[in-house]
């Protein structure tokens, strides 16, 4: 990942007065998803990318050692030898991102990482993912148990009680709180956007993680009614890109929920490029958390070398 976010004070004044020109949001959305496409000869390469940026998750109530470590070997090896061999990748070292997972996972994930040789992140949810209603006590714990099991990055959720009442101030302390006790694993900071309320909402609790030291932050836990559209990820670049001109720091965009096919991959790779520029293109600046995405990416890029669409079982395991 990137250098750390320090964060920076408590700027209440730079937050109240945030103002969403909603209408231009909604007109660089549509473009965004229709009139920008990438060139088809540059397609397999983009999907590559994407597939480095994912943070390949499972986040099930039924999850268990078997299925997170079947998780971690696809995380190791996304792509098909032949595919990244034909697309002239081979020395490339694909993988995806990082793997996610409930804290009660981590262990064996780090585990089976540690076994295969794979240098891959894992991230974990924490602070009582995903509605975050419990006592700070315990969602601090929550963090520091899941440190120590190897995690070395925490996708924290938000008091969205805080942030729909406006109380910044406390939302700030909590985050310094959760960056504190994260050590020197990354905090990536969860808003679960769907329950923001508004688009203003969404910017300002970017900019108040940002200032409290998220590393990332992150639309959705993947369980709200609304997760990772492309207008709030408009207004979430932009509060990056906000913070990185105020302060010099660059904090880094994760959308998540409900990402799936490979288009979706593409137009979230676009909007990074044109919001934030080439250097946020790279997996310490720019995740994709999904549990579904990787199988249709693979399908494509399966399609791109051989001219038809593989059969399940010609995929690696899913
Ligand atoms: O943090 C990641 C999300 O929970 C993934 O959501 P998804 O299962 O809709 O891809």
């Amino acid at each position: 990942m990137a250098d750390r976010n320090p964060g920076c004070d408590l700027d209440l004044g730079w937050v109240n007065n945030v103002r969403i020109n909603l209408p231009s949001v909604k007109r660089r959305a549509e473009t965004l998803g229709t009139k920008r496409t990438v060139k088809k000869q540059w397609q397999a390469a983009w999907l590559l990318r994407a597939v480095t940026c994912i943070d390949l998750t499972t986040l099930s109530g039924d999850d268990t050692n078997a299925n997170v470590q079947r998780l971690c070997h696809k995380a190791a090896h996304p792509v098909r030898d032949d595919i990244i061999e034909a697309l002239g990748m081979g020395d490339a070292g694909i993988t995806c991102g990082a793997v996610c997972v409930y804290p009660g996972r981590v262990n064996g994930a780090v585990k089976t990482l540690k076994k295969i040789g794979a240098d891959i992140p894992v991230a974990a949810v924490a602070t009582g993912f995903p509605s975050g209603q419990y006592h700070l006590r315990t969602r601090l714990e929550e963090i520091k148990l899941t440190v120590a099991d190897g995690a070395n990055e925490i996708d924290i959720v938000i008091n969205r009680e805080m942030a729909l009442t406006g109380n910044w101030q406390g939302l700030y302390e909590e985050l310094k709180a959760m960056r504190e006790a994260c050590g020197n694993a990354h905090l990536k900071a969860i808003l679960a956007v769907g329950e923001l309320g508004s688009m203003t909402n969404v910017y300002k609790a970017s900019l108040v993680a940002m200032m409290a030291g998220a590393d990332f932050i992150k639309t959705s836990t993947g369980k709200e009614g609304v997760n990772a559209t492309i207008p709030i990820g408009i207004v979430m670049c932009r509060a990056i890109r906000e913070y990185h001109e105020r302060t010099g720091y660059k904090v880094g965009f994760k959308p998540a929920g409900g990402i799936r096919t490979a288009k979706d991959a593409l137009v979230w790779l676009i909007l990074i490029k044109e919001e934030l520029g080439d250097e946020w293109l790279h997996n310490h600046m720019f995740r994709i958390g999904a549990s579904g995405l990787l199988a249709d990416i693979e399908r494509q890029l399966f399609h791109y070398v051989y001219g038809r669409y593989a059969a399940v079982s010609e995929l690696p395991m899913a």
